[in-house]
């Protein structure tokens, strides 16, 4: 991180959420920064605030008090700096799988001749060239996920928000999505923060790990991925020696959050 400027920042953050429950601190205090190119994923219990952090990033919500800063300007609201890419694909059916994938450029004003050439060139860096003129509705789960990658990249957005993308997809084709998904924000030079409750996908995606503790949600632990995991394709990751002792840490400050009381889920 030492070399990288920093390009997203929380600054001391809390956010409360008002409900018919009265008000709940949610996450309090939280600092962390995230260099410019920088893979960090936010691991912990359910109910942490993990949702909450990467709401705050992306301007969804306003924290009550402290600063979030992306590129150094502080967030007021979403922009397209910032993709966010959720475990649904979230394609619209009755569009083609091109014009799914330009939808984000539409919705930006850009003319039509340069969304079909970014949709149609990001299609092709996620594998999926010659798919454009097919719907949602004939491809398969990961293949759609590939979709929503495209889509959420097509703006050309600085930095991406990943919550939980691959946790709807079977095994083998979610190390296929960890792979392709590392190595494009990689060749694009985009700075990522990853939601999972897969401890190993975190260890062999990420360049460092955070762990939340809840009630109120709070860094417990920063784990430095090792460098020589860190150059490697995940599934290669998780393949090297080094690579169980980043899960076992993880896995020791995962077991000490949750013995301090998270939700069931
Ligand atoms: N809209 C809301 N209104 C009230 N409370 C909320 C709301 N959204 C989240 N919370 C509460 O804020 C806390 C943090 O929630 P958040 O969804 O950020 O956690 P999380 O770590 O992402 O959980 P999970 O792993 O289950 O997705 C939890 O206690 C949750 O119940």
């Amino acid at each position: 991180m030492a070399e990288r400027s920093v390009m997203l920042e929380l600054r001391s953050v809390s956010h409360v959420y008002v409900g018919r429950q009265g008000a709940s601190l949610a996450v309090e205090e939280l600092s962390l920064a995230v260099g410019r190119g920088e893979f960090v994923s936010l691991v912990g219990p359910s109910g942490c605030g993990k949702t909450t952090v990467l709401s705050l990033l992306a301007g969804l919500l306003r924290p009550a008090s402290g600063e979030v800063r992306v590129g150094g300007r502080e967030v007021e609201k979403p922009s397209a700096k910032v993709g966010y890419m959720l475990q649904q694909d979230c394609l619209l059916p009755w569009r083609t799988i091109l014009d799914n994938a330009a939808l984000g450029l539409e919705i930006g004003g850009a003319p039509a001749a340069a969304r079909i050439e970014a949709a149609g060139r990001l299609l092709a860096e996620v594998g999926l060239d010659g798919t454009g003129g097919r719907y949602p509705g004939e491809l398969s789960g990961g293949m759609r996920q590939r979709v929503a990658l495209a889509r959420t990249l097509a703006p050309d957005p600085e930095v991406l928000l990943l919550d939980e993308p691959f946790s709807a997809l079977d095994m083998q084709i979610k190390m296929q999505l960890e792979d392709l998904v590392q190595a494009t924000l990689r060749r694009l030079g985009k700075t990522a923060v990853l939601v999972t409750h897969d401890l190993a996908e975190a260890a062999a995606m990420s360049d460092r790990v955070i762990v939340l503790a809840p009630h109120p949600g709070r860094i417990r632990a920063e784990i430095a991925v090792p460098p020589e995991l860190r150059r490697l394709a995940p599934t290669e990751a998780r393949k090297h020696p080094a690579f169980q002792a980043v899960f076992d840490e993880l896995w020791l400050e995962m077991s000490a959050g949750e013995a301090e009381g998270g939700e069931a889920g």
